[in-house]
This record gives C-alpha cells, sequence and structure tokens, in this order.
C-alpha cells in the first residue's frame, strides 16, 4: 500500500487553472481540462493545433511566451508541462510555496498531485493513476474505463 494515492474529487466550478508548455503532453492535459469548468490559462511560445483551436474559440487564454514565477500567484491549480528540466522543477517549487496543486509531468517526486487520465459523462467521472512506475498500465485501464463511461455502455 506504500505507493498508493487516494483519489480527491472536487469542484471546477470557474477555478484558474495555468498550464505552462504547448506540446504534446500539455495538449492532452488541455484536453481533459476542457470536460470541466475550469478558468484554464496555457503559457507557452508555442502551442499544438488543438489548443490554438481551443484558444480560438475562447475557451482559454493563451500567453505566448515563456514561463514567469508572477503567473502562479493566484492559481489553483498548476501543471508543469514544459519539455525544460529547470523550468518543470522551478514551476514545482514556487507553485507549492503559493499552496497549489501542482503536477510536474517529468518528475512524480516534485508533484503534490498526479494528473489523472479521465473518463466522464454528465452522470460519473472517472480518474485513473498509477504508482508512477506503469504509465503504459494507466494508460490501458483508461481506455477500458472509457469505453464503459464515454461509450456509456452500463
Ligand atoms: C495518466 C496520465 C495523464 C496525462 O498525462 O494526461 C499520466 N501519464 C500518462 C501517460 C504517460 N506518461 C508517460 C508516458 C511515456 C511512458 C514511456 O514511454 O515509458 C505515458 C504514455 C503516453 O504518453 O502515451 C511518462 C511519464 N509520466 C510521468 C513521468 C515522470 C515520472 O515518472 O517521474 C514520465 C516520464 C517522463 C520522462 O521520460 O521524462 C509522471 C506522471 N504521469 C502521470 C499521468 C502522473 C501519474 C502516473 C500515471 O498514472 O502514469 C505522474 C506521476 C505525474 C503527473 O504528470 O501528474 C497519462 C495517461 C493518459 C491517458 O491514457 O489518457
Ligand atoms: N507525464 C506524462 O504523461 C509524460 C509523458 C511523456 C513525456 N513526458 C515529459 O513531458 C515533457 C514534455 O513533453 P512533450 O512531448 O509535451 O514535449 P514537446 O516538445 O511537445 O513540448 C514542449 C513544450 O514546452 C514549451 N516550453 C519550453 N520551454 C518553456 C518555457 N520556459 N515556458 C513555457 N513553455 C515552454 C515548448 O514551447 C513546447 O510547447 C517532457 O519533459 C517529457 O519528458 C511526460
Amino acid at each position: 500500500m506504500e505507493n498508493r494515492v487516494f483519489p480527491v474529487f472536487v469542484p471546477s466550478d470557474g477555478k484558474k487553472v495555468i498550464v505552462f508548455g504547448g506540446g504534446k503532453i500539455a495538449s492532452r492535459r488541455v484536453r481533459s481540462l476542457m470536460e470541466f469548468d475550469f478558468d484554464v490559462t496555457v503559457v507557452s511560445s508555442s502551442i499544438t493545433e488543438e489548443i490554438r483551436d481551443f484558444a480560438d474559440a475562447g475557451r482559454l487564454t493563451y500567453i505566448e511566451g515563456r514561463y514567469r514565477p508572477s503567473y502562479i500567484d493566484d492559481q489553483f491549480m498548476v501543471i508543469a508541462c514544459t519539455d525544460d528540466r529547470e523550468v518543470n522543477r522551478s514551476i514545482g517549487f514556487i507553485a507549492k510555496e503559493h499552496g497549489c496543486l501542482v503536477s510536474v509531468c517529468d518528475s512524480k517526486e516534485e508533484c503534490n498531485f498526479f494528473f489523472p487520465a479521465i473518463a466522464v459523462n454528465d452522470e460519473v467521472t472517472a480518474g485513473i493513476v498509477g504508482s508512477g512506475r506503469t504509465h503504459h498500465i494507466t494508460k490501458r485501464a483508461a481506455a477500458e474505463v472509457r469505453k464503459i463511461i464515454e461509450g456509456k455502455a452500463y
């Protein structure tokens, strides 16, 4: 039971979430966040087409540029998804100083929560994470749960 994490489910209700980085992992996480009522900001010098589409549709705020600590001031949740180890480390450190929830995508030790694989519909929400050793197992388990919840096979 040593590696077990406990799921906590909180209302999204307009809470502020900031994502640093605009690549493949950031895009997958933004896609998940868009299923909820978060107020999302993405900070990155480049973004995927998917994030660009959300920004163009007015569903998130895009700040073209690099990470600055001051962006973290009033956030509920912070997602460090750049491909720069030192930048991600700094984001984790500053976010914890501000009492934010923070996921650092290249270091589970620097997270104070794990970003889950999500399956959601109007009735149920499932969040799945692994121990941190088993990313592919998490992915496979999530695919099965999505078949049930998003395919509404129940
Ligand atoms: C659930 C999911 C959510 C999401 O990301 O949306 C997610 N990881 C997913 C996939 C995935 N992650 C990785 C690969 C490539 C694996 C390979 O090639 O071997 C793949 C497969 C893929 O991408 O296809 C690599 C990886 N992941 C982490 C590290 C750093 C470390 O372990 O220290 C590294 C090494 C990075 C590097 O090498 O630098 C850390 C974390 N990843 C987490 C979540 C958190 C909980 C742990 C978990 O449950 O896995 C945790 C601990 C922290 C956090 O990030 O909050 C998503 C499934 C989404 C879905 O299926 O919908
Ligand atoms: N947790 C996971 O699920 C998981 C899975 C695979 C890889 N990873 C790790 O995630 C990281 C990102 O992977 P990716 O495939 O998204 O990379 P990517 O190259 O597609 O994207 C990196 C993004 O970071 C942005 N960036 C770089 N420096 C920045 C800064 N100072 N401020 C703001 N944005 C900045 C770039 O503009 C780019 O948009 C890698 O470190 C990788 O090791 C995590």
